[in-house]
């Protein structure tokens, strides 16, 4: 018996929990880097947006085991493929994992975060949740990933909408098949 269709919601759940049309579990379940998969659809780019210090939303810090006062670096950007967006992201780096050799990891500008998550030593991406919803006001309901990444042993969470565009630049049957 299949669980009743996830309608939208604010609710992060284990994406093996989920019962998930194929194309996106395909997309959601690839540990490897997404900057690295979009970069094979397209001319890739990431437009930064909202950067600065800031108290993560309380599902954050309970994903992150954050305790409450505890500030982090908010980075959202948007990944563009031949000037589209296709993907909203969310990250939120706790300042305790933004020491020594992740330094680097606080100063990503307009370069994706994912490429230096990726360089040795690797990251280890330990837990995935999605969530069908709206990663802002005024933004369409798409399905979301949120990652907690391990990078020289310190946590952060990357969470990454995959806007209905995305689905037209790399093929897919229909945007509506997949909500
Ligand atoms: C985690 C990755 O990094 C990507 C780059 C991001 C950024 O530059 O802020 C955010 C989300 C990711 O899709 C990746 O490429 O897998």
């Amino acid at each position: 018996m299949l669980p009743a269709a996830l309608h939208p919601d604010s609710l992060w759940r284990p994406l093996e929990q989920l019962v998930l049309p194929p194309r996106i579990r395909e997309w959601m379940a690839d540990p490897a880097s997404l900057t690295l998969r979009l970069k094979r659809h397209g001319q890739f780019r990431v437009e930064p947006g909202y950067h600065a210090i800031s108290f993560p939303r309380a599902d954050e810090r309970q994903l992150l085991d954050l305790a409450p006062r505890r500030a982090a670096l908010i980075r959202e950007v948007t990944l563009l493929l031949d000037d589209t967006p296709v993907v909203a992201a969310r990250s939120v780096l706790p300042l305790t994992s933004l020491t020594g050799a992740n330094r680097s990891l606080g100063h990503m500008g307009s370069r994706s975060l994912g490429l230096e998550l990726y360089k040795r030593p690797t990251c280890l991406r330990d837990q995935v949740w999605a969530r069908l919803g709206s990663p802002a006001e005024a933004m369409p309901v798409c399905w979301g990933r949120q990652s907690r990444f391990i990078k020289r042993g310190e946590p952060l969470l990357v969470a990454e909408y995959f806007l209905p565009a995305l689905w037209e630049k790399v093929g897919a049957t229909s945007v509506s098949s997949l909500l």
